[in-house]
């Protein structure tokens, strides 16, 4: 294993629909760090443990599913894909029942464990922005600036629809603010790796704030 402790990572934890995705890429292509999207993997393990007829309420078959399934990410005409056991996808990961699923198998520690080398082997020079729930408190404890994104239920529920709705999906906003709301109630009360605040992240509230607001404010940190 190499040495990657001095390779500096920024970590961007917050609920969904925070704008974690958005601010962490965006972040990343001005510092010309390398990007992980943590919940691309347990979005992907819960699709490839669809695709298998796998039982959501079998552990082992998950934790045997976690390991085994290959999960590339690429940029296809400037747009990233994610390909699982080599197929593209992207556009059934981001469905509110893939974040569902990956919520659910999320909270089986051993899938996080399982998980856990992979997402580090994402820590390569130049650096590293990390987005996700436990990336500044589990994964990369040692990150040199932490960030914690928040915004109000409502915000994140009309973020989402006006997103889905762009990308053709039948959803409705009533629908979306239930299903935050019980995804962040699991994400939070699980034992292992609940999403919290690490002691040390600075804390954003983007309710009300425009994308390259949160970008500059972020970069912001980033200065010595
Ligand atoms: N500060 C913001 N203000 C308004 N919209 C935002 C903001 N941040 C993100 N968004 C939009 O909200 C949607 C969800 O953001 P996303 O990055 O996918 O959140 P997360 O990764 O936390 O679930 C996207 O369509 C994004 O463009
Ligand atoms: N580091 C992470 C990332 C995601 N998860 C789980 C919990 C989340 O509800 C799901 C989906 O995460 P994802 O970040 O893709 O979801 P959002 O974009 O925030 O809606 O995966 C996690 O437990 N730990």
């Amino acid at each position: 294993m190499p040495d990657t402790a001095a390779i500096p990572v920024l970590t961007i934890d917050g609920p969904s629909g925070s704008g974690k995705g958005t601010i962490s890429r965006a972040v990343a292509g001005r510092l010309g760090w390398h990007y992980l999207d943590s919940g691309a993997l347990y979005r992907a393990i819960g699709v490839a443990a669809g695709w298998a007829d796998l039982d959501l309420a079998d552990p082992a078959a998950l934790v045997r599913c976690a390991f085994d399934t290959e999960i590339g990410f690429r940029e296809a005409d400037g747009e990233p894909r994610v390909i699982v056991n080599g197929v593209d996808a992207t556009d059934e990961l981001r469905t509110e029942t893939a974040g569902a699923a990956a919520s659910a198998i999320a909270a089986i520690p051993e899938v996080r464990f399982a998980l856990k080398e992979r997402q580090r082997a994402f820590r390569r020079a130049p650096g590293l922005v990390a987005d996700g729930r436990d990336m500044g408190t589990v994964i990369f404890p040692d990150a040199g600036r932490k960030v914690f994104l928040t915004a109000s239920a409502e915000e994140r529920a009309e973020r989402r629809y006006k997103q889905l709705k762009d990308k053709g999906v039948s959803v409705t906003l009533d629908g979306l603010l239930r299903e935050i709301l019980a995804r962040d109630a699991r994400d939070a009360s699980r034992a292992v790796a609940p999403l919290r605040p690490a002691d040390d992240a600075v804390r954003i509230d983007t309710t009300g704030l425009g994308i390259e607001t949160v970008v500059d404010r972020v970069l912001a940190l980033m200065e010595p």
